[in-house]
């Protein structure tokens, strides 16, 4: 990859007003390049380029289409070793994680592709004879994407893909902090014989570069995941123009452990929940709600299983929880943990800076027991490597905590009663269940997305991603 990163707009590169430097957080000594950054005047440039590349990509045949997702696919797949390193590298996710989310966004190509060819209308008998009615999916028009820091390739590619699977045009806007997977992902698109401006990349900030895409009326739809504060703000701004949006945002997601789980099971779910990828991640497992007959001897389990996990550089072979993404959400992080103890939790692992000799943001897995659920660390969203949990005598004031939220993204239950399994998939006020599983880890060919203020507007992946990206007509005609 070169140094420097330049915008792509309409088919061609091009020179943005300023740029910023990519930084590794593993290695603040490691520069990963300048990525240029698209003023207001450019975003609106790449809005109209999408606006042209719309008129002709909405008309493609379903082969090219298919062809073309397929091919992005594959070379994500052929390049997973050398893009997965990149992409930790820049964001600080371990080596095997990094692969993982490359092989996984060339998944979701190959899956939309295959969905190109799946898409049949409906016919319906009219109530007046002679009348002949069907019912068509159409294309939206022009569709900003809008991606966060934590997931720099999969968040995006599984907006992009069945964005242009569905004859979409697309203006991309990555998060700042990790422009180079996206940037990789344009270069690989940029190769596609699409028509000039079917796909614009806009790297920039959320003030300028964001707010000129979600303001525009030339936009029929903004698709974004990030945070609920600035969800609520793309909520605002499309709304007011009567754009389409979907919003994908936090969570504060739960893990209860039962008197009849397997401790071993809820240990790793535990722990691969609420401190992979450092815990930065939408469906991180925050809280843990144990039940009273089992809470000493889990959180023993659990502090063991801290003890013997490695913290270090995301590349480093064996390491399992990386940096922190950047200094701003490190600092967070420490000042939550002081937050927790001054609200009376008791911190039983961690709750420190572990210092590097490359100055790397790193710090320990953090785990508070003695926690309640009214606690501030236990409302809001941290995304840090920091899990607290809550006792409870039972299963019923289990699922009661574990509701008790403003959000709804993931639930997680660990038991061997498939009674209360049962009960706890129809009763968990959230999108996904887990049952025996971490909240964290879905598929690609099913629906994704919460409830509360994790979610609003259709659902993403899977088969329910035509829902957002599609609009209906209906056609009357008197054969
Ligand atoms: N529910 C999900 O599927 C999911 C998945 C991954 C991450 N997340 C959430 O993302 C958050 C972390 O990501 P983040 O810190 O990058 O979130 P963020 O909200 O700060 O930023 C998300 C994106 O919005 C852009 N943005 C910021 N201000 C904007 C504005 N005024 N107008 C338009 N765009 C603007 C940013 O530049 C970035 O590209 C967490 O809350 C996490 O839970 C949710």
């Amino acid at each position: 990859m070169t140094n420097s990163h330049p915008l792509y707009i309409n088919g061609q590169w091009v020179t943005g007003t300023k740029t910023v430097t990519n930084i590794n957080p593993s290695d603040l000594s490691d520069i990963i390049g300048e990525f240029d950054q698209a003023s207001a005047e450019q975003t609106q440039q790449a809005i109209s380029a999408a606006q042209s590349g719309f008129a002709q990509w909405s008309k493609s045949g379903l082969e090219q289409r298919y062809k073309i997702l397929m091919a992005i696919g594959d070379e994500l797949i052929a390049r997973q070793d050398e893009l997965g390193e990149l992409l930790s590298r820049e964001e600080g996710k371990p080596l095997a994680e990094g692969k993982g989310e490359v092989y996984r966004s060339g998944q979701f190509f190959h899956y939309y592709a295959a969905e190109v060819l799946r898409q049949i209308d409906e016919r319906a008998e009219s109530v007046r004879p002679g009348v002949e009615i069907d019912i068509r999916r159409e294309p939206l028009g022009v569709v900003g994407v809008i991606s966060p820091w934590n997931f720099p390739m999969a968040t995006a590619v599984w907006k992009i893909a069945p964005a242009l699977a569905f004859g979409n045009a697309v203006v991309f806007k990555p998060a700042n902090l990790v422009p180079a997977s996206a940037w990789a992902l344009t270069e690989i698109i940029s190769k596609q014989d699409l028509p000039a401006g079917t796909f614009n990349l806009v790297m920039g900030s959320g003030g300028e570069t964001g707010e000129t895409l979600i303001s525009s009326p030339g936009v029929q739809a903004i698709t974004f995941t990030g945070s609920l504060e600035v969800g609520r703000r793309v909520a605002a701004a499309t709304v007011g123009n009567l754009v389409k949006c979907q919003l994908e945002m936090g969570s504060k997601n739960a893990l209860i452990v039962l008197d009849d789980a397997d401790l071993d099971l809820a240990v790793e779910a535990a722990f691969n929940g609420a401190y992979s990828g450092s815990g930065q991640k939408c469906t991180a497992s925050s809280r843990l709600i144990v039940t009273d007959a089992v809470h000493d001897e889990f959180v023993s389990k659990l502090k063991a299983r801290l003890e013997i996990a490695k913290v270090g550089h995301a590349l480093e072979d064996g390491v399992q929880i990386g940096p922190i993404a950047d200094k701003r959400q490190l600092e967070s992080n420490l000042a939550w943990i002081e937050r927790a103890k001054a609200d009376g939790a008791t911190l039983a692992y961690g709750g420190s800076r572990v210092e590097a000799e490359n100055d790397g943001y790193y710090m320990a897995p953090t785990l508070f027991t003695g926690t309640t659920n009214t606690m501030a660390i236990n409302r809001d969203e941290i995304f840090g490597p920091i899990a607290c949990v809550i006792r409870v005598p039972d299963y019923e004031t289990a699922l009661a905590t574990l509701n008790d939220t403003q959000y709804g993204l993931t639930a997680g239950i660990i038991t061997n009663s498939l009674k209360i399994a049962s009960d706890f998939k129809a009763r968990a006020q959230t999108g996904c269940v887990m049952v025996n599983l971490p909240t964290a880890g879905t598929d690609y060919h099913v629906p994704f997305g919460g409830r509360k203020n994790s979610s609003f507007g259709p659902r993403e992946q899977g088969q329910y991603a035509r829902e957002f990206y599609t609009v209906v007509k209906t056609c009357y005609v008197r054969a």
